[in-house]
């Protein structure tokens, strides 16, 4: 090779493009904050003196279309630097295929029920089939939910393991979650493979109906029961909160014996429980983190550590290679502290109803924060190096190597390993530390993922956000409106904490992160307060247009033009980057009135729980995310019919002013049409416009409301009191 390979050895291991269009971007930008700044000086200086009708709504007015102006401009910076990230897992392979290092994978699961064991070990498994010497990769389940029928459950996946790592590297299969894989179309190409195919999917039904009756009775087969040690863990008094540690090596990578059927050694497999009690607050998924990193470090010690949530499997079966390009990348490698992956659903339907396919986050915005360095950690489908991970300060003199040779503790036995193990998932391990403050997560936040990645760049590292064509794992998006609300009541409010706390990355990410990271933080961060403007915007101009009065320019106006330009710049905008990302109009529509709904619920939920914490009337929670629906609730989400569900608060939010925006609209039309009022039109056509949008999203409301007769349309208590709140905002006194 001599000459040649000396030159192939220089070329590195990945490259990094811009993205097109920034600069054509960058100018229709510009002209939407001029037509911005326009807007406000129209409210400055049109304002009704005092004494005037509507003046303080007009201030009001002013105010909200400050903070939407604002908050667009924090939205541009990451605009401007979207780049994509290219491995070549080649010349990876001809560089280092003998000098790969160890790789330890987590898993998080936390309630057997919301998170069923089959789904969790689906997970596992696509993740113990990678491609990728099994010696060198270790996967742990951090076991929240301190259940006997998810450890029942990693026992047959261990088992089942020994049939399925072979039958995929035989014949080369994507992706390797046997649920995903088998629920899939596949063509054969012979009779071999169609009888494994077949021989192995009644194994896979086998062991998923064992373990489904198990999770239906409650209880173990006696004679798995009696074949593994680790059941003899569980008592009467083991609850999911109040228990020992519990730490199962279930196969160890290093013992000779623990082979598959065709005798090539299998990856170690790890079962994880912390301890809990009562009295010891456990920090949630940050906390099992934590434990897993102490645990592992015991065992595998690997410098690479994928963190998955238990819904999240593998898509593809070359994901570890592709970052090691980043990571062992001569020249810019050793900077790189983790990898971050976006979040996608399998289970997205076409149009999108829901709003979680994030196209536009994933594709621009994550991208375009990734282009300052500072990629945002998003919790799930992220790989990280142990030490930054750990806690290490980046230095210039930081070599990065990651050593093929990390300890493996050969030297102790099974039983060794657990006894040293379980003291480091006690909750007496973290006493007196740094532990979720300086080290591994951090504390006290329910998105500790974002504020765990901004505490990595402010030690020095950067990170990269990578997108992959085939998209590396997938997870299970929520299938009802009420899981969403939830899930993003929860995402604002640990963002908003952050903002406020010591953490807020204009001060604590100053001079450590770009200017245009900290504002990419913000877009998130500030999705709580957001929701102010938002509410005064669909409510305060349906109630002035009901008593006819104007709060936006004329037609005639030279002053409509700005608000005008910046409605269907912004718009069109939005629809070319939507399509762009290969969605479909429809679902940018959904995307618009999962915007206003969010805006007007969670997140103004998300910012009152935020305040009650600061004035500690509450504490942290972390509301699971349901990841199982009933036959009747996916088929009407498969349909894209909103499961608006129970009762709850927010949901009366909606209906109310879902309601109010449409009183006031046919309010106006029978001004128009009865009273031939045609000349209030040009007054009010803005404020026309406005409501008539506002009810055209609230379509699919309207029909929960009215029309919708299944079980998950709008209750009648709902109705009832919507119909009220409504009626009631029409009659207040307009000032
Ligand atoms: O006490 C807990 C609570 C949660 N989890 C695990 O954390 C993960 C995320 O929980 P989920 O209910 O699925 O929340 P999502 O909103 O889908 O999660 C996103 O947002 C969270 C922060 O709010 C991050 O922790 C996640 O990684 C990220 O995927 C799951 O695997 C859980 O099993 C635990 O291990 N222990
Ligand atoms: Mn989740």
């Amino acid at each position: 090779m001599g000459k040649e390979g000396g030159e192939e050895d220089a070329l590195p291991l990945f490259e990094t493009n811009e993205a097109r269009f920034v600069g054509a971007y960058k100018v229709l930008a510009f002209t939407v904050f001029v037509g911005i700044c326009l807007i406000w000086v129209y409210r400055l200086t049109h304002m009704p003196r005092a004494g005037e009708q509507g003046r303080w709504a007009w201030i009001g007015m002013f105010m909200a279309e400050l903070c939407f102006g604002l908050y667009w401009i924090l939205t541009q910076s990451c605009r401007f630097k979207v780049v994509y990230h290219y491995p070549f897992k080649e010349r990876l392979s001809y560089r280092y295929e003998k000098k790969l290092p160890n790789v330890d994978i987590f898993v998080c699961t936390a309630d057997p029920w919301m998170e069923p064991p089959t789904l969790v070990i689906n997970t596992i498994l696509s993740v113990i089939s990678y491609n990728y010497p099994p010696e060198k990769l270790s996967v742990y389940l951090s076991d929240d939910g301190g259940s006997e029928l998810t450890f029942y459950a990693l026992i047959e996946a261990s088992n089942f393991s020994k049939h399925w790592i072979p039958f995929c590297k035989k014949f080369n299969i994507k992706p390797r979650s046997p649920g995903a894989y088998f629920a899939q179309q596949i063509d054969v190409p012979n009779i071999t493979y169609a009888q494994e195919w077949l021989a192995m999917k009644n194994l896979y039904e086998e062991m998923e109906n064992r373990i489904s009756s198990a999770v239906k009775m409650g209880t173990i087969p006696k004679e798995t029961r009696d074949q593994h040690k680790g059941f003899s863990e569980w008592n009467s008094k083991v609850t999911k909160e109040d228990h020992q540690s519990i730490v199962q090596i279930i196969i160890n990578g290093v013992d000779k014996n623990a082979m598959d059927i065709d005798g090539q050694q299998l990856p170690t497999l790890v079962y994880m429980a912390r301890e809990k009690r009562p009295q010891c607050p456990h920090n949630f998924k940050a906390g099992a983190m934590n434990a897993l990193i102490r645990v592992s470090s015991k065992i595998s010690n690997a410098p690479i550590i994928l963190n998955l949530d238990c819904d999240m499997y593998a898509n593809d079966v070359d994901t570890i290679r592709e970052i090691l390009c980043f990571f062992m990348d001569k020249k810019r490698g050793h900077e790189i502290s983790f990898v971050q992956f976006p979040q996608q659903y399998n289970n997205i339907t076409k149009n999108d109803i829901y709003a979680g396919s994030y196209s536009v986050t994933n594709n621009v915005e994550l991208a375009g924060i990734g282009g300052y360095g500072a990629a945002l950690y998003c919790g799930t489908g992220c790989f990280h190096r142990r030490e930054s991970l750990w806690g290490k300060v980046y230095s210039k003199d930081y070599r990065g190597e990651l050593n093929p040779e990390a300890k493996k503790n050969t030297d102790k036995t099974v039983n060794e390993l657990e006894e040293l193990s379980k003291v480091l998932a006690n909750c007496s391990a973290e006493k007196d530390t740094q532990w979720g403050k300086n080290m591994g997560m951090i504390y006290g936040c329910p998105v500790e993922d974002i504020v765990t990645g901004l505490t990595i760049q402010c030690r020095g590292w950067k990170s990269l956000y990578y997108n992959p064509d085939r998209k590396a794992f997938l997870g299970v998006g929520p299938t009802t409106l009420d899981t969403v609300l939830l899930q993003h009541k929860r995402w604002s409010e640990g963002m908003f904490q952050i903002f406020f706390s010591k953490y807020c990355p204009f001060i604590y990410g100053q001079g450590k992160i770009k200017f245009g990271a900290q504002m990419g933080y913000c877009i998130y961060l500030l999705w709580a307060p957001i929701s102010f403007p938002t509410l005064y915007y669909v409510i305060v101009p349906s109630l002035y247009l009901l008593h006819g009065i104007s709060l936006f320019p004329q037609v005639k106006s030279i002053w409509f033009l700005p608000f005008a330009y910046v409605f269907v710049a912004r718009n069109v905008g939005s629809i070319a980057e939507a399509l762009s990302c290969g969605v479909t109009l429809k679902a940018w529509w959904n995307w618009q009135r999962m915007w206003v709904i969010q805006r007007t619920t969670s997140f103004f939920f998300g910012f009152i729980d935020t305040i009650s914490r600061q004035l500690g009337l509450s504490e942290t929670t972390f509301v699971l995310t349901t990841k199982v629906g009933t036959e009747d609730v996916l088929k009407r989400y498969r349909q894209e019919v909103i499961e608006f569900g129970s009762p709850t608060i927010m949901l009366t939010i909606i209906a109310t002013l879902a309601l109010l925006n449409l009183f006031s609209l046919i309010g106006e039309i029978r001004k128009i049409v009865l009273d031939f009022e045609f000349k209030v039109l040009d007054q009010l056509i803005m404020q026309v416009i406005l409501e008539l949008l506002l009810v055209l999203i609230n379509i699919p409301v309207y029909q929960g409301l009215f029309i919708r007769n299944d079980e998950g349309r709008i209750p009648s208590s709902v109705l009832f009191k919507s119909i009220v709140l409504a009626s009631l905002a029409c009659l207040i006194p307009i000032i």
